[in-house]
């Protein structure tokens, strides 16, 4: 993770990219396929007329293959952390991640960060409507690269959520964060999921400031 200096009082910082941005190639192109998968077998249920045995046959296929060229998971652990600066395999913004949406975020000039994200089935809770986890997920994370943007990162200590109303599926949400306050190792920091500007979902985060060390 790059550290950045602290923004002081009237000081602005320009608009950056603050996630992987995918590739049409390689592993995120089948990532982004892999998620098509993932929301056609939620659409399909008992419903669907599709011969659910031979698409088994075909993903186990697939699993077997990926298995059969991948090197030990230690080695990838390391690989993952190698670089600086955003991660491609996070939950939630991660272009490597299959289980990520994905939400891409900008750091603001304002010393915020934001993006918008569309959920589908695969994100579900209440009858057509985001799992509560699933919004607790987004805004922890949108809280922790909202420290690293604004220069001081720590482990989330505390995660506060107040669910306003209903977040809905099929539309697209906004998430805001931004960094309150630093004293000492406490980092206070507050984000929030609108759709058209209504708040749905809000939270306060107390971060303390220390690292877990990547593998090596
Ligand atoms: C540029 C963009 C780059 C983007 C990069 C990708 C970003 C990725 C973003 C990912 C984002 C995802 C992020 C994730 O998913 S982080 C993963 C989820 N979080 C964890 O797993 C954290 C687990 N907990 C711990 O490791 C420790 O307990 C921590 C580190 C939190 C504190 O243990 P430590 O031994 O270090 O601290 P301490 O005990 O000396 O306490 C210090 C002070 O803190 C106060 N305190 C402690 N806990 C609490 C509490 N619960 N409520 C209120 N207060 C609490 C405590 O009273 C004391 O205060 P005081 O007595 O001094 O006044």
């Amino acid at each position: 993770m790059s550290e950045k200096p602290e923004l002081v009082p009237g000081e602005t910082r320009k608009l950056e990219v603050l996630t992987a941005i995918p590739k049409n190639e390689g592993v995120d192109s089948a990532v982004a396929a892999t998620r098509r998968v993932i929301s056609a077998l939620l659409h399909a249920g008992d419903r669907t007329s599709a011969e659910m045995g031979a698409v088994a046959a075909q993903l186990n296929a697939i699993a077997d293959h990926l298995d059969e060229h991948n090197g030990p998971v230690d080695d990838r652990l390391v690989d993952m952390w190698s670089g600086e600066g955003v991660t491609r395999h996070d939950p939630i913004t991660g272009a490597e991640n299959a289980i990520a949406p994905p939400l891409h975020l900008a750091g603001r000039e304002d010393g915020s960060i934001g993006g918008v994200v569309t959920l589908g089935l695969p994100y579900q809770g209440p009858p057509g409507h985001v799992h509560g986890g699933v919004s607790a997920m987004l805004l922890d994370h949108v809280l922790g690269v909202s420290n690293a943007w604004a220069g001081t990162s720590g482990m989330t200590a505390r995660l506060t959520l107040n669910y306003h109303r209903p977040t809905p599926l099929f539309q697209e949400l906004e998430i805001t964060g931004r960094q309150m306050k630093v004293e000492g190792r406490k980092i206070w920091t507050e984000g929030v999921i609108s759709v058209d500007g209504e708040p749905c979902v809000s939270a306060e985060g107390l971060f303390i400031n220390k690292q877990v060390p990547r593998p090596r």
